[in-house]
């Protein structure tokens, strides 16, 4: 009981593996691991070796929602109403290195822009050896609402369409790049293309709208990305 209120007090993240009750850093996923190929290494070195000089930020990312609450507040949730605070942000819910969405997402937000640099591993499989299109939409949903959560706040996904132009083969390394193509009121529209880096293939190309919270975007977004530098 104690082991379980101690680290809860003192604001530490209860480890998500079960029966492991001691407080426990959030581990940033979005960095290399053994399962990351050489092409996903080397675009990555690409990507962060240009990030500072031309504006970009690399995100890191965690295992659950609630650990990025210093760059997004109200991702920390009001309450543990959750339960016993064992959730997983969805596309972090294969453990296992290189088993599923391995990602590294850089955020340019005077730009609009943000870039996801993705290696879809072996447990994301729809055809033989090809990723499930729900996964795609996965990756496209994650960038699109980083994107739209990092310039305008509390953002839902109000539609989202994917044109699935070519099959992405298993552990290859994909280029999501999207931008904020307009804002009206409450609604952003965004838009990505999913290519292979280092040829021509346009795997998926994607528009996406989200709605803002009444009253939030402008104001709350604005804390957000300001908390976020
Ligand atoms: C600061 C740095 C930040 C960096 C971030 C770093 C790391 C990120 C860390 C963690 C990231 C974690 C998560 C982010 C990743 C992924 C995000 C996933 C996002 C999601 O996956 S989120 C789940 C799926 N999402 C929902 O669960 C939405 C459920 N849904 C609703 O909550 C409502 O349905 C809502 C709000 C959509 C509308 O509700 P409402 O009350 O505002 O609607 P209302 O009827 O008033 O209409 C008002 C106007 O919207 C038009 N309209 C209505 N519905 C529409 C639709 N579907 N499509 C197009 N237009 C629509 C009407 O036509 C009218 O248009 P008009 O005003 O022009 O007449």
């Amino acid at each position: 009981m104690l082991r379980r209120a101690l680290p809860r007090a003192l604001g530490a993240v209860p480890c998500p593996r079960r029966r492991c009750h001691r407080p426990c850093p959030p581990r940033d996923l979005a960095v290399p691991n053994a399962a990351w190929s050489d092409r996903m290494r080397r675009h990555y070195g690409h990507l962060l070796s240009t990030a500072t000089r031309e504006g970009w930020t690399r995100l890191p990312s965690f295992r659950r929602a609630r650990e990025h609450r210093h760059q997004v507040p109200w991702l920390a949730g009001d309450s543990d109403s959750d339960g016993a605070g064992d959730t997983r942000l969805f596309p972090r819910a294969i453990e296992g290195d290189g088993d599923g969405f391995e990602f590294a997402m850089f955020l340019n937000v005077p730009k609009g822009r943000l870039r996801c640099l993705c290696q879809p591993g072996p447990f994301l499989e729809g055809h033989p050896g090809l990723a499930h299109g729900g996964a795609i939409a996965t990756l496209v949903d994650t960038s699109l609402g980083t994107l739209a959560l990092a310039v305008a706040g509390r953002v839902v996904t109000a539609n989202l369409s994917i044109d699935y132009l070519a099959p992405v083969p298993l552990r290859s390394v994909l280029l999501l790049e999207a931008s904020l193509q307009r804002r009206q009121g409450r609604k952003l529209f965004l838009g990505c293309d999913l290519r292979d880096p280092d040829g021509d293939t346009l795997h998926a190309r994607a528009t996406g709208e989200g709605h803002g919270d009444r009253g939030t975007l402008g104001t709350r977004g604005h804390a957000a990305h300001q908390g976020h530098r």
